[in-house]
């Protein structure tokens, strides 16, 4: 009834448009503390972009491991997928005593910013190469897999199931590219329940003797930073991601960034990079790299947000501008 007096159509004309207005262009997650950017402008114009092509033009690349795993929990260190293997049902003691080893001789070179990625290059595939070397003569029995990683602690980040499920709702492919185990990396996620018809992984895959024990690892090896490598020789296997220019991009590892080397003719690409582990010595590499920086956030809240603007914000700019002409 209020509405059919004339002098209130102004008002709640400016209200709405304001609203409006604020409704399409505020992220509250953005502006929290946790979060850094280099160029808030550039980041906002790129999630309008996106929002405008649509979840038809969207593709997400994602790294595992400390990206959509949590990277601690209650004060301990979440397992990777290599580290899941450390179970006495599937390697001995002097096993995992020697992989302890080589984790606290590599990882430190990994992270380590003082030491550029051509230094950390040659290290890097030592480490993989040894670990690998040692897990196949362990033998690893595939049917004992599932039990590791239900008895292992992993988890993924708050919020994991919502990324999943709405990338799988709206049909939006999941590429998960990953250096670590793929197979341990398929069953946290089987067992999480968020394993997709939407989700592709690349990984480093283990090949099976006929008795199901391990006797190697498959293809190309994959470590933190040769993703780049990666990316462009898998490119043309996976065809459902043409035609789909728009990229969020998510990893914890400057490696990370060169996931989506192998999308051509991408038109808008979002990184958000988690630094998780020295944070202040690191900051000032990641701000200049990734497009948005999430500081010891271990949940998905961020990204779920941004997601949430590109897939949803058109209906609901439809809604309001169905509600103002309702009004008016
Ligand atoms: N033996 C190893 C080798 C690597 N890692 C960690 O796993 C991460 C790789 O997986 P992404 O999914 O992040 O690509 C990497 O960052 C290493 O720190 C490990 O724990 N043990």
């Amino acid at each position: 009834m209020i509405y059919h007096i004339p002098w209130i159509h102004t008002p709640v004309r400016t209200v709405l448009a304001i609203w409006n207005q604020l409704t399409k262009t505020e992220i509250p997650e953005l502006a929290k503390c946790s979060v850094l950017m280099r160029e808030r402008g550039r980041v906002e114009e790129t999630i309008h972009s996106m929002q405008r092509a649509g979840a038809g033009s969207l593709q997400v690349i994602s790294d595992f491991d400390m990206t959509l795993t949590r990277f601690a929990h209650n004060g301990r260190r979440v397992p990777t997928t290599h580290n899941i293997l450390i179970n006495r049902l599937l390697i001995s003691e002097d096993c995992t005593q020697k992989l302890k080893v080589l984790l606290n001789t590599y990882y430190p070179i990994e992270i380590d910013p003082s030491r550029s990625v051509e230094e950390k290059l040659p290290l890097m595939v030592e480490w993989w190469t040894k670990v690998h070397e040692l897990l196949i003569q362990q033998r690893i029995r595939k049917d004992l897999l599932a039990q590791a990683v239900n008895e292992s602690g992993t988890m993924l980040r708050d919020g994991y199931k919502s990324f999943f499920d709405r990338l799988a709702e709206q049909q939006i492919p999941l590429l998960i590219f990953s250096a670590g185990v793929g197979d341990v990396l398929e069953e946290v996620i089987r067992q999480n329940q968020v394993f997709h018809p939407n989700v592709n992984i690349i990984s480093n895959y283990m090949d099976f003797d006929p008795t199901g024990a391990l006797q190697a690892f498959k293809g190309l090896l994959i470590h933190t930073f040769n993703k780049r490598e990666g990316a462009l020789s898998h490119a043309a296997g996976l065809k459902n991601l043409q035609g789909r220019p728009n990229v969020l991009l998510l990893g914890d590892s400057l490696g990370d960034l060169t996931m989506a080397d192998g999308v051509s003719e991408h038109q808008n690409i979002l990184t958000i990079g988690f630094l998780n582990d020295q944070v202040e010595e690191r900051k000032e590499s990641y701000i200049n790299s990734f497009d948005i920086v999430l500081v010891k956030d271990e949940t998905l809240d961020v990204p779920n947000a941004i997601l949430s603007y590109i897939t949803s914000s058109r209906d609901k700019k439809n809604i309001i501008m169905q509600y103002e002409d309702e009004l008016l």
